[in-house]
């Protein structure tokens, strides 16, 4: 469950990639069109929506690209494409958008997951921590209404919820290796307890590498050329580091019983760790 087009692919690319490539059934749900985007390709910049308000429809476009290029064929607008529209940044006057995310009401949007849930009944749920993991109000949203949707569904819903995190570990080595680097992430970042996003590596409960899927979350990616420039440090990521940060992706569990692990904090390596399979 994201909030905008082109969330999939940074947060969970690989990790839909991976299952997808594994034989799961992976249903994206994505909450908005993001009409409140920046626009990075030039012969776009008339699509803004303080002009002709059509980056939705673009992004919409960029959205079923990057799917294909993931290999997820099951990919769901919340409520369908336009219901709830793109909130903008926390505090901006586009949060208060009559058809805003940020506004929606909580049990209407729930509502709609709920449907979705009661047909694939899903084992594993992917979404985002309380803060929307780095505060944006959509993103906070998206947590909300995922959260309020598997209390609803009661046993049509997930056994297992994760949420989207970075370990503070694998932060400190980002900040590390990108501090010669001319497209640095973390310039002017003193320390990343300044970042509004971090995990103590103890609460981690499961790494998925899907380092070998790294090219399609990069071709995914692209997909979503309006919002990620060529430029891009996640390019420059998967350019100097390969897979080892592009690949990799973390998760902490909020629902369900934690599976085996491995390493020193026992993380688990398959998001369906410890689930009955056969059961649901
Ligand atoms: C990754 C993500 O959630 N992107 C959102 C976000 O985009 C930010 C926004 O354009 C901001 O103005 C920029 O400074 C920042 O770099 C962007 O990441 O918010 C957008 C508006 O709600 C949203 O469309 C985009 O998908
Ligand atoms: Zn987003």
């Amino acid at each position: 469950m994201h909030a905008h087009p082109d969330d999939e692919v940074i947060g969970t690319g690989a990790t839909m990639a991976h299952y997808v490539s594994a034989g799961a059934h992976v249903t994206l749900v994505t909450c908005t069109l993001g009409e409140e985007g920046e626009i990075h390709v030039p012969a776009l910049s008339q699509l803004a929506a303080g002009q002709a308000d059509q980056l939705g429809g673009w992004r919409l476009v960029e959205w079923e690209r990057a799917c294909a290029a993931l290999g997820v064929t099951d990919h769901r607008m919340l409520g369908g494409a336009g219901r709830y529209r793109d909130s903008g940044m926390m505090g901006l006057e586009t949060n208060q958008h009559p058809r805003a995310f940020w506004g929606a009401d909580l049990d209407e949007a729930a509502a709609h997951l709920v449907k979705i849930m009661r047909e694939i009944r899903p084992q594993v749920m992917i979404t985002y921590d309380e803060n929307g993991f780095y505060g944006h109000p959509d993103h906070i949203q998206a947590h909300r209404v995922a959260m309020r949707a598997a209390e609803l569904a009661g046993p049509d819903g997930p056994a297992k919820i994760y949420w989207t995190a970075q370990p503070l570990s694998v932060l400190r080595d980002g900040m590390e290796a990108f501090r010669e680097s001319d497209s640095n992430p973390f310039a002017g970042v003193e320390s990343i307890e300044d970042l509004p996003f971090g995990t103590p590596d103890e609460e981690i409960a499961a790494r998925i590498d899907g380092t070998e899927h790294y090219a399609k979350k990069t071709a995914a990616m692209r997909a979503h050329a309006s919002q990620i420039p060529d430029n891009s440090w996640l390019y420059g990521m998967a350019g100097d580091f390969g897979g080892e940060f592009m690949g990799v992706e973390y998760y902490t569990l909020a629902q369900g019983a934690r599976g085996p692990g491995e390493g020193p904090h026992k993380w688990e390596t398959d998001l369906f760790a410890g689930l009955d399979l056969d059961g649901r």
